[in-house]
């Protein structure tokens, strides 16, 4: 008996939700021990018993011969309830996810697939006061502010995470994130490696991190290589750094390996990641 009770408070205890609105008690699923019963609450559907006066009372006509509507209406008698039809699962939270990884394992690639293949995600535009490319829209590819205003939304708290890359400043507005959240959208963000350090510190287990990577080391390589967009001396800092930042895979949630020729595949276990979190009983409950 006390074996038994032992084992039923450690798996609860190390469940046991902190942040987390809607965990069912999971000891209301173990086998419930005699002593047990006195527990869970009478009323409860689960040790719902009858006694014979009241089944009489509400006496379920034959299963074989009755309609449908008529056992319904007794079954829901004799019980004393009425069944509903509203969702037994709360819709679940809007999910914050951050997707990163090494240069050239593929970000862009994967994020613009998945933007094509699914919808209720809101991909972050972050702030930068960088100087509009050619080509570049405003409030597509970035909300393209000036140093006055950046630091402005710095003072006013108004960032969720910034840094200074290569003398520029980027920022993800909170707002943003609120805006999309509480229309019921997925957000997703893709930041380098230390983004994603910061925003763990900031979001710990409320959001869900990715670490996109390539086959091997040398497809990553080959990658790089083959997009022909950076110098020699660019191309050499990347590689290093990405030799680098690959031992930082342990602190995210996932691993998604985008090898080469197989983007599809990448893009459909992000779906498969989005989809387990979304069926979580214990959802992530992102606050900004
Ligand atoms: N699975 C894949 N197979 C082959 N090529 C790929 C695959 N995924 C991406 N690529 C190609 O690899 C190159 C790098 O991809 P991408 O620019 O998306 O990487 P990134 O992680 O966003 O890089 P950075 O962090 O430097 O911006 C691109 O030319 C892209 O088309």
């Amino acid at each position: 008996m006390f074996r038994k009770l032992s084992t039923s408070l450690s798996l609860s205890t190390s469940i046991a939700p902190t942040t987390r609105p809607f965990c069912i008690p999971i000891t209301k699923h173990l086998n419930p021990t005699p002593h047990s019963h006195s527990l869970s609450s009478p009323s409860s559907p689960s040790h719902h018993r009858m006694s014979t006066t009241q089944q009489n009372q509400n006496p379920i006509p034959p299963l074989d011969k009755s309609p449908k509507p008529q056992l319904l209406r007794s079954l829901e008698s004799s019980l004393n309830s009425t069944f509903t039809t509203d969702p037994i699962r709360p819709p679940p939270n809007p999910l914050i996810l951050v997707i990163s990884g090494p240069s050239g394992v593929g970000k862009d690639a994967v994020i613009s697939k998945l933007r094509d293949s699914r919808h209720n995600l809101h991909f972050l535009v972050t702030a930068t006061t960088r100087p509009m490319r050619p080509g570049e829209v405003n409030g597509k590819d970035y909300f393209f502010v000036s140093k006055e205003e950046f630091l402005s939304m710095v003072e006013r708290n108004q960032l969720l995470e910034y840094a200074l890359v290569y003398g520029d400043y980027k920022g993800i507005p909170k707002t943003q994130i609120r805006e999309f959240m509480a229309k019921g959208c997925d957000i997703v963000l893709r930041v380098d490696i230390q983004g994603a350090q910061t925003l763990r510190r900031i979001l710990g287990n409320s959001a869900v991190f990715v670490f996109l990577v390539a086959g091997s080391e040398m497809e990553m390589v080959d990658r790089l290589v083959e997009r022909r967009t950076e110098s020699k001396e660019e191309l050499l800092v990347r590689i290093a750094t990405a030799k680098e930042e690959i031992k930082h895979m342990r602190f995210f949630d996932y691993v998604v390996v985008n090898a080469q020729g197989k983007l599809d595949e990448a893009v459909g276990l992000l779906h498969c990641i989005i989809d387990a979190e979304k069926a979580r009983v214990c959802q992530r409950n992102p606050i900004i």
